[in-house]
């Protein structure tokens, strides 16, 4: 006798056995067929309801979740992106500023605001000094009508979802990991911001359409060890000292590859020590500031044989006027689809004060406006990445859009002094990182 097998056992009702009750009992077998219909009918409806509400429950739970986790999206959003991005001039521009709650991404974003341009800022707070300062100047924007966006740009959905939103005429790219030094603590952020975020931005741009005019950071630092003064564009670039330099640098060949391929017009800005009111804790003249009101040390830098370190120390308005000088003078995007169309500007200024001060002058400045003495700790520059000095040739700025800086360091950190007091208080009991 044939033993049943396991599919036996799950089927009973096998072709033979039906067979056998056919030939028996066709009343029965009618019954038997009908039932089995309508309970095929019932299981069947009963899946289609089951899918049906898999599938809801589902595309809930996929919503929820970006509504849940995501600070951007939705129609209110949506309205206040363009709202924010509306141009009151004529002939003006609609401006994408990332990094926009940063020292100059704050300071562009008011001046082109100022003077009637849209301006949607992106930033991503994130805790590399006191986000609380980033959320000062993110409630400055706000109340001059910009809409700062907490995202990062590594997150290419939500840069998509602008570029749907506002058609960007331009985009000023202030977003980076900033500081020299840092990069020894936390190379991977520099790769993360300055290198990832920048391909995901240029991948976003070259596909949109219009593709907008992109005008960006670079910096001082790619000069590194270049000894020739003062610094050209045309000079070599090749030997970087610092790991965030290397990405500048390497920022610089990468605009140029989207440039070339997809005509995307691109203008890249070496800024040079940028100081001034809002600016960023993490440098010299804010940390000295710091220190030299809540009487502790400060350390300076010094060179080999016993030489001062320099800097072309560049005041934000100036920096400012570069910006929008480069953004105004882009000349557009060629490409569309994706597809180059033309050839587009490929163009790179320095954007410097052309009179570097010593780092110690820069303590005798601070400590006339403060009216108190700083303790100075002259220390051998640690090999971490600073160089000894930068100057700046702008003459090709200057040719370009008229670029001519008009702070010397004097004034500049006289304004920067009257912001830190007024901010932070004489006695500075607010928490600074
Ligand atoms: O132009 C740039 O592209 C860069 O400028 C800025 O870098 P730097 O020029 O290095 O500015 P900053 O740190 O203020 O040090 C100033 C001087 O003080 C010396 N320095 C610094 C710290 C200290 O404790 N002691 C000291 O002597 C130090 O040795 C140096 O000589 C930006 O931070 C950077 O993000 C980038 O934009």
């Amino acid at each position: 006798m044939k033993m049943p097998s396991l599919e036996d056992e799950l089927f009973p009702s096998t072709p033979g056995k039906f067979k056998i009750e056919r030939g028996h009992n066709m009343n029965r077998q009618f019954h038997r067929c009908f039932a089995s219909t309508s309970t095929m009918f019932l299981w069947a409806l009963f899946l289609i309801a089951l899918t049906a509400s898999y599938l809801s429950f589902q595309s809930f739970v996929d919503s929820g979740s970006r509504y849940f986790t995501a600070s951007w999206g939705g129609i209110q959003w949506e309205k206040q992106v363009r709202n924010s991005a509306q141009i009151h001039r004529s002939g003006g521009m609609s401006v994408l500023v990332t990094g926009a709650a940063g020292f100059v991404g704050s300071h562009v974003s008011l001046a082109l605001k100022k003077r009637g341009d849209g301006v949607v800022g992106l930033d991503n707070f994130n805790n590399y000094y006191d986000p609380s300062l980033k959320k000062a100047r993110k409630s400055l924007l706000s109340s001059h009508g910009i809409l700062v966006v907490e995202g990062d740009l590594n997150d290419a959905k939500l840069l998509a979802k602008l570029f749907d939103v506002v058609a960007f005429t331009h985009v000023m790219h202030l977003a980076a990991q900033a500081g020299v030094r840092y990069a020894m603590e936390n190379p991977s952020s520099y790769v993360h911001s300055n290198i990832a975020g920048l391909v995901t931005l240029l991948e976003v741009c070259k596909s949109a359409n219009p593709q907008p005019s992109i005008v960006w950071a670079s910096s001082s630092s790619v000069y590194g060890l270049n000894e020739k003064v003062p610094f050209s564009e045309l000079d070599q670039t090749d030997r970087p000292a610092s790991l965030y330099a290397a990405t500048k640098k390497a920022g610089e060949e990468i605009t140029h590859t989207y440039n070339h391929i997809y005509g995307l017009s691109i203008t890249g800005l070496r800024f040079f020590t940028v100081y001034g009111p809002w600016g960023r804790p993490d440098m010299a003249y804010f940390s000295f500031t710091r220190n030299i009101l809540q009487g502790k040390p400060i350390t300076i830098y010094r060179g080999k044989n016993r030489s001062d370190l320099a800097r072309d120390f560049t005041y934000i308005d100036d920096i400012v006027k570069g910006c929008l000088g480069s953004l105004d003078t882009s000349g557009k995007s060629t490409g569309t689809g994706g597809k180059k169309r033309g050839p587009a500007p490929y163009r790179i200024f320095n954007l410097g004060n052309t009179s570097p001060v010593n780092v110690p002058e820069l303590v005798n400045i601070l400590e006339r406006h403060l009216k108190v003495k700083a303790k100075r700790n002259i220390v051998q520059m640690p090999g971490n990445g600073d160089v000894p000095f930068t100057h700046a040739n702008i003459s090709a700025a200057q040719r370009a859009f008229g670029y001519k800086p008009t702070t010397d360091l004097q004034t500049g950190l006289k304004k920067f002094v009257r912001w830190y007091l007024s901010y932070y208080g004489y006695n500075n009991r607010k928490n600074v990182q």
